[in-house]
């Protein structure tokens, strides 16, 4: 199994979990008959863990490394926003390296079954910054005072008509000086390196124990929900909100990791 046992590991270490809690992903290995869209319930929260690694190449990297990022960008007094936070990986790895004060994180996800285990995690363990984690819908949420707004793997679900605009309010709420991360499964303008990157990560599935029909069961309820752009496509939208540039800081494969950051007051 690629990976996997690393990738397993580092959610441990950032979870704390004993390895018998981390449930692995079998929920498509039988076939459905009939395929409906692809939800974010409690059948998949419960196995969030072991499917988003076995799923997205380079997700540990990004997760860890948003830590990094946060330990760079965080300033005193701020909030950070983790905006579709799922079961807060990317709250805690920021939590975790933010080292100055008065600071609050705000993680946000519309899932009734991902904020209920967000909750479990982040209260398991104290540290000095607080977590506010929110049942919400990013698009109604206020945006204010941040220092830091990561969106990973959140953009792609929702309706391509409404993602510039919560961009343009994520360059508002921004202060000067801030930085947002833009994590996701990416399409291709040309054709051939686009089909070879999705075969790739079909490949990397495979390679993680996903079976054919789990594959393609997956695909099909994604289809409907997860509409990917290209990254020209999230650069020209992050450039239209307000930031001067953004430019990629990871990719593996169809997924990768984008960095755009709001100029000081200034310049
Ligand atoms: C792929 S997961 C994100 C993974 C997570 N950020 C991480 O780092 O592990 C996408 C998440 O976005 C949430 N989501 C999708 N649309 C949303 C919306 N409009 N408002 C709030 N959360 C949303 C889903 O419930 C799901 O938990
Ligand atoms: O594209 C796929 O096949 C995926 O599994 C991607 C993806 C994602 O990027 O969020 C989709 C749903 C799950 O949250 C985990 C991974």
């Amino acid at each position: 199994m690629l990976c996997g046992r690393y990738l397993l590991e580092y959610w441990l270490s950032i979870t704390h979990y004993p390895i018998s809690m981390i449930n692995r992903d079998i929920l498509f290995s039988a076939p459905i008959a009939k395929l409906g869209d692809w939800t974010f319930d409690e059948r998949v929260a419960e196995v969030f863990p072991d499917m988003i690694q076995r799923s997205v190449p380079g997700y540990s990297n990004i997760v860890s490394m948003i830590g990094m990022l946060a330990g760079r960008f965080v300033r005193p007094g701020s909030r950070v926003y983790d905006l579709g936070c799922s079961l807060g990986a990317a709250t805690l790895s920021m939590r975790r390296a933010i080292d100055v004060e008065g600071c609050r994180i705000i993680a946000v996800d519309n899932s009734p079954a991902m904020v209920d285990r967000c909750r479990r995690h982040i209260d398991a363990f104290r540290a000095p910054t607080p977590v506010d984690v929110i049942e919400a819908d990013i698009r109604d949420i206020p945006i204010e005072n941040a220092s830091m707004i990561v969106l990973n793997f959140t953009l792609q679900f929702l309706e391509p008509a409404d993602r510039q605009q919560l961009l343009n309010r994520v360059y508002q709420g921004l202060n000067p000086g801030g930085a947002v991360v833009l994590s996701e499964k990416f399409s291709f303008e040309n054709a051939q390196i686009g089909e070879l990157l999705y075969n790739m990560h079909h490949d990397f599935k495979r390679a993680n124990g996903y079976s054919e029909l789990e594959i393609s069961q997956k695909r099909s309820m994604l289809e409907n929900v997860m509409m990917t752009d290209s990254v020209e496509t999230h650069k020209k939208r992050l450039e239209q909100a307000g930031f001067g540039h953004a430019e990629l800081w990871f990719q593996c494969f169809n997924f990768g990791s984008l960095v755009a950051l709001k100029p000081e007051a200034d310049q």
